[in-house]
């Protein structure tokens, strides 16, 4: 990338090393995050996000070819970096023992703010933040969620045109998740980008518009919550039987249709079976499915079928139940979602083994 293009974007990292000691944390990754977007880093617990975040908010020493954080290399100008972004932690910036306002009125004074345009930026965000009622109230009295917006908002006294929020809903309840997801999308309509940490697949699902997966020191996967889910198979239709005979039904014909093509002419006796069986076969060419990857799973009396959930699959998949007279009480289908992608990068899900029809 060249200079220009790597000052152009929010964060540009090439060949981003940490290691302490002997002990590599991350192990030469790139990142790129266009201006006015957001960027989600997904990992596992200790791989290493909250070590991006704090060499990108300038706070410990790493190696690089490259580290460019809102225009300026944040080898040689940290200065500007720090002037640029505004960095929520893990561990709320929030003293409990003052006031929400007198937190934010801090924060302008850090930023060197004059008396009257320091109460002026605090009036509005305690506002926008919808805190003014409880603004003279000692923070130690908010609900998690209060205090996650003040600390929010604190971030924002500066003006910060990229904003670092590690992992901000940690611990919220739904509601108050929502709620932050608000503030943090109307943070982008304004223009601010946003680098967010998170454990909450659904979170950076809802709202990133890139995420990288961190895993062992690389990024395993980078691309829209979309492109990561295709890199995963995992999709399927899900038939589930409640008449454990009707689900034997549609096994053994599943197991007739792996039979060649010759061995099913023989074993069918009859045209409607010849027929059943063909259809079967048609399927199986049309959908381009191998049977094999058929799943069953005996207890719950279910088939699982791979599938990406697209119109032209489901519609051959009933063209064929409704061949093979196997009436399912449950279709349901199953399209790959982040935890998927998650679980199959970084090799943390252990998934039940399924059995294969045969
Ligand atoms: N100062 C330090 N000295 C030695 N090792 C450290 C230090 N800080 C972090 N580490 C190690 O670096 C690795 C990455 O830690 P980091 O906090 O960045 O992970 P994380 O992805 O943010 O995890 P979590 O989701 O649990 O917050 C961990 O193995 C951690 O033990």
């Amino acid at each position: 990338m060249t200079t220009t293009a790597s000052q152009s974007l929010a964060i540009a990292a090439r060949g981003l090393r940490k290691s302490y000691g002997e002990k590599t944390i991350l192990d030469g990754i790139d990142l790129t995050v266009p201006t006015g977007s957001i960027f989600s880093l997904l990992g596992p617990n200790g791989a290493g996000k909250t070590t991006v975040v704090k060499i990108l908010s300038t706070l410990i020493t790493y190696q690089a070819d490259e580290l460019y954080v809102g225009g300026h290399d944040l080898a040689s100008d940290p200065q500007n970096v720090r002037a640029s972004i505004g960095v929520t932690g893990q561990f709320s910036a929030v003293d409990g023992l003052i006031t929400g306002e007198e937190n934010m009125i801090l924060m302008a004074d850090l930023h060197h703010l004059s008396r009257g345009e320091g109460r002026r930026t605090v009036a509005e965000l305690l506002e926008r933040f919808h805190l003014t009622d409880v603004a003279k109230k000692p923070a130690s009295t908010y609900s998690g969620g209060m205090k996650r917006r003040l600390d929010i908002a604190m971030t924002l006294v500066g003006d910060p045109r990229i904003i670092f929020l590690d992992e901000p809903t940690t611990g919220l309840d739904p509601r108050s998740r929502h709620n932050t997801w608000q503030i943090i999308r109307e943070l982008v309509s304004g223009g601010v980008t946003v680098f967010l940490t998170t454990q909450y697949l659904e979170e950076a699902d809802e709202l990133a518009d890139r995420i990288a997966v961190l895993s062992d020191g690389r990024i395993a996967a980078e691309g829209t919550a979309e492109e990561l889910k295709r890199l995963i198979p995992g999709g399927h239709v899900r038939l589930r039987f409640a008449d454990p005979v009707a689900y034997r039904s549609a096994v053994s014909a599943l197991n007739e249709a792996t039979t060649d093509d010759e061995a099913l002419a023989r074993q069918a006796s009859s045209d409607g079976t010849r027929r059943e069986l063909r259809s079967i076969l048609d399927w199986l060419d049309s959908s381009g499915f191998a049977l094999r990857e058929v799943s069953r799973d005996d207890e719950a009396l279910a088939l699982r079928i791979p599938s990406d959930g697209g119109q032209r699959e489901l519609r051959s998949i009933l063209d064929w139940l409704d061949a093979a007279g196997i009436e399912a009480d449950e279709l349901t289908v199953h399209t790959p979602d982040l935890d998927d992608v998650f679980f199959a990068l970084t090799g943390g899900l252990n998934q039940p083994a399924k059995e294969a029809v045969r």
